[in-house]
């Protein structure tokens, strides 16, 4: 299986362009390849497949094999991929996920291959039905009044309250907001992470982004992912915790989100009702990995 190792904000994926071949086994092979110590080292695989709606096809999973349905770092992969590789030579191109058809921008350096993209990242999701069930309590109806819905509620995480703003961009994210004399970098996310993932409030579990407002344009961020632990960045998650800053009252339509791995411009345009999502996209390596035969 031939592959390329690919990441975006140092959220790193393992990706097969999978246009003319099929891959057998894919959550097997997603848990072997991203062992960082017996495998080639991701936070999951992402598979490049034809679509007959739009240009490309996207197929995500986590490090632990489950599937995701969408993947902001990783769709900008796919675009630099798919152009640098001469699948396109577009620089607008249309890519098809669990969650809906995304448009990319692509734009290339002047060694022509892709540095930056820009991706529609479609609406976020606020409407209650489409969130977890138990977590149903909204907050400030000044922004109810603009907006479908902000749902925030208090749960109890290791015997302490928190309270969680809940997005969803096609896949489930809790945003919980960290006071400014809170060292982020030395936040026990390792410990915290995975009782919020696992909380009964979420049976589908969740990715969950630990935010600090540092002014009205800048956000940082560690995220927990559902299925992958902690990653460097995530894509959909940056986009989840602007809508949930902005409703909030708390940032710009605008801003900037500093993750471990980089920065991502993240923009809520009200009027289309649409999220655009800019960052970076690097090729690490290529390889072949060696699939186990089959008995
Ligand atoms: N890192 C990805 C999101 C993966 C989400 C996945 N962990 C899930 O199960 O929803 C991103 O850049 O958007």
């Amino acid at each position: 299986m031939k592959f390329t190792k690919m990441q975006g904000a140092g959220n790193d994926y393992v990706y097969v362009d999978c246009t003319q071949n099929e891959l057998k086994n894919v959550s097997e092979v997603a848990v072997a390849v991203s062992d960082r110590h017996f495998g080639i080292g991701s936070d999951g695989l992402i598979l490049i497949k034809k679509s007959d709606k739009a240009d490309f096809f996207m197929e995500m999973y986590n490090a632990d094999g489950s599937q995701g349905s969408m993947c902001g770092n990783g769709i900008r992969c796919v675009g630099k991929y798919v152009y640098d590789n001469g699948l396109t030579d577009k620089a607008e191109i249309t890519v098809e996920t669990l969650s809906g058809i995304k448009t990319l921008q692509l734009y290339p350096g002047s060694d022509g291959k892709v540095k930056t993209v820009r991706v529609n990242m479609g609406a976020p999701i606020l409407q209650p039905e489409q969130i977890p069930a138990d977590i149903h309590a909204f907050k400030n109806a000044e922004i109810l009044k603009n907006v479908d819905r902000l749902v925030a509620q208090p749960i109890s995480v290791d015997g302490k309250d928190y309270e969680v703003t809940c997005v969803s961009m096609g896949n489930p994210h809790a945003i919980v907001y960290l006071d400014k004399n809170v060292d982020l970098k030395a936040f026990e996310l390792e410990k915290i992470g995975p009782m919020f993932e696992n909380h009964p409030a979420f049976p589908d579990r969740v990715n969950t982004e630990f935010i600090q407002v540092c002014d009205s344009e800048n956000l940082n961020m560690r995220v927990w992912e559902r299925g992958s632990g902690e990653t460097f960045a995530c894509g959909t998650g940056a986009c989840a915790s602007l809508v949930a800053t902005v409703l909030n009252g708390l940032c710009n339509d605008t801003a900037t989100l500093h993750l471990l791995g980089g920065d991502l411009k993240i923009t809520w345009d009200k009027k289309e009702n649409t999220v655009y999502m800019e960052g970076p996209a690097e090729t690490v390596f290529t390889g072949e990995w060696l699939l186990k035969e089959e008995n």
